[in-house]
């Protein structure tokens, strides 16, 4: 099931300080692109010198193993020490352990990247016997280092349009379905349950993917715009980043749509700080990460009440979480110990799996999954798989949105919710 890598497979990986003007996503495939950028800077990612592919309830384990296995046998040249810099792989999870999307690592062959106005190029190949088993970069590999010179920079395409439709869950099947769920909670199956739906849009098979990335980038600043093997989105929420053993999360739940004119935002904002079900709901997601981090850090600190983070489209409850990690711990262990936090799954957790399974006619794919970056030292940036879309070479793409249910959840609200959230999108594609 699991394309474990050969204990043979070294990696080089040599970076080099470089000066880069302008959008980083030039860089990219615009068929493929691999990216995770925070206000313009961060990483991208072109070709692919080694990608694992993992499945089932064992697929974080089983990719966090894999990739120790890499970065211990690295050789790895970084005299930029930055976030992103050195020998990185792209990953992008499924949510569900019997999803039929299978979950990725993917080191690309050259990484352009840029933080704190310090740029830098890096090349990867597979050196010695495992060259052989590495994937669609083998020609590269063994080949020797090109220069540290930039690789080709092309103009970003237009940005393709098309229109969101609801798929397999229609708005009325999806108010009907908050409504079982919501009885199922008052039965006392579970405390709360994230029901999702799914819309579906064509854009021509040719387009410039990049185009939609520098879309939601420039549209939601505060999020990380992230493109990994066809999922494509601006996610406002952290699951965790870890730089040098301390790592932080950012846990979002309860949510209302943004005021039509700056007084009614203001209420909106005070109305959701004040709801009791929006706070009942937060402190749910609050707790589950909390009990999720606490085997692998030796300090953990959340702030005591939520905040309201403003978004374009939404205001959130948020809780901003710092922590000190264990030794040992790297990122890929803390989003195995993390996924799925009860923002994007529910509570109980494995009640909530067991009724989203039930109740959502779909799979999610890799939406709600963690998505993002490590390094050769575990460090890395993920983020829940939210505010996305997954986009196949034929140019088809879904779409997914979702809203926490509890007790008191009013069905056609969480309608509402789910259309703004699916506005991240929607928008991107207008
Ligand atoms: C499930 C989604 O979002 C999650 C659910 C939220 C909520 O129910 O209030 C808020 C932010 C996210 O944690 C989504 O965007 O699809």
């Amino acid at each position: 099931m699991t394309s474990t890598p050969s204990p043979a497979v070294r990696v080089r990986a040599v970076t080099t300080v470089v000066s880069v003007d302008g959008p980083l996503l030039r860089f990219a495939d615009p068929a493929h692109p691999l990216a995770a950028l925070r206000r313009g800077d961060g990483i991208v990612g072109i070709g692919e010198v080694w990608r694992g592919e993992f499945r089932g309830a064992s697929r974080f384990a089983d990719a966090a193993l894999a990739w120790r296995a890499i970065a211990a046998a690295a050789d790895v040249v970084d005299p930029v020490h930055r976030a992103g810099s050195g020998l990185v792989a792209f990953g992008s999870f499924a949510f569900a352990d019997a999803s039929a999307s299978s979950s990725v690592l993917v080191v690309p062959e050259t990484i352009v990247g840029r933080r704190d106005g310090v740029a830098w190029v890096t090349r990867a190949s597979v050196v010695g016997d495992g060259a052989d088993a590495a994937t669609s970069g083998g020609a590269a590999a063994g080949a020797g280092h090109k220069g540290a010179e930039l690789p080709p920079a092309t103009e970003i395409g237009e940005r393709p349009r098309a229109t969101l439709a609801a798929a397999t869950l229609s708005r009325d099947d999806f108010v009907a379905t908050v409504g079982r769920a919501v009885e199922r909670i008052r039965a006392g199956d579970v405390e709360k349950v994230v029901i999702a739906r799914d819309a579906t849009a064509s854009i021509p098979a040719d387009a410039d993917r990049r185009a939609i990335v520098t879309e939601l980038a420039e549209a939601y600043p505060d999020t990380l715009a992230f493109a990994v093997d066809g999922l494509i989105g601006a996610s406002p929420e952290t699951l965790v980043s870890v730089h040098a053993r301390e790592a932080s999360a950012r846990v979002l739940a309860g949510s209302t749509a943004r005021g039509a004119d700056a007084a009614e935002d203001a209420a909106a904002a005070t109305r959701l700080a004040t709801s009791q079900k929006d706070l009942d709901e937060h402190e749910f997601a609050v707790q589950s990460v909390l009990r999720a981090l606490r085997p692998h850090v030796t300090a953990v600190t959340a702030s005591e009440a939520p905040f309201t983070l403003k978004l374009p489209n939404l205001w959130h409850l948020a809780t901003d979480v710092e922590l000190e990690l264990a030794e040992d711990s790297s990122g890929l262990d803390l989003v195995a110990a993390l996924h799925p936090t009860a923002a994007v799954a529910g509570s109980p957790t494995d009640a909530a799996l067991a009724l989203i399974a039930e109740l959502e006619p779909f799979d999610r794919g890799r939406y709600a999954g963690p998505v993002g970056w490590i390094d050769q030292d575990g460090d890395g940036e993920w983020v829940i798989a939210l505010r996305c879309a997954r986009i196949d070479d034929d140019g088809m793409l879904v779409a997914h949105a979702g809203a926490g249910i509890v007790i008191d959840s009013d069905p056609v609200a969480e309608l509402a919710e789910t259309r703004m959230k699916f506005r991240p999108i929607a928008d991107a594609l207008r």
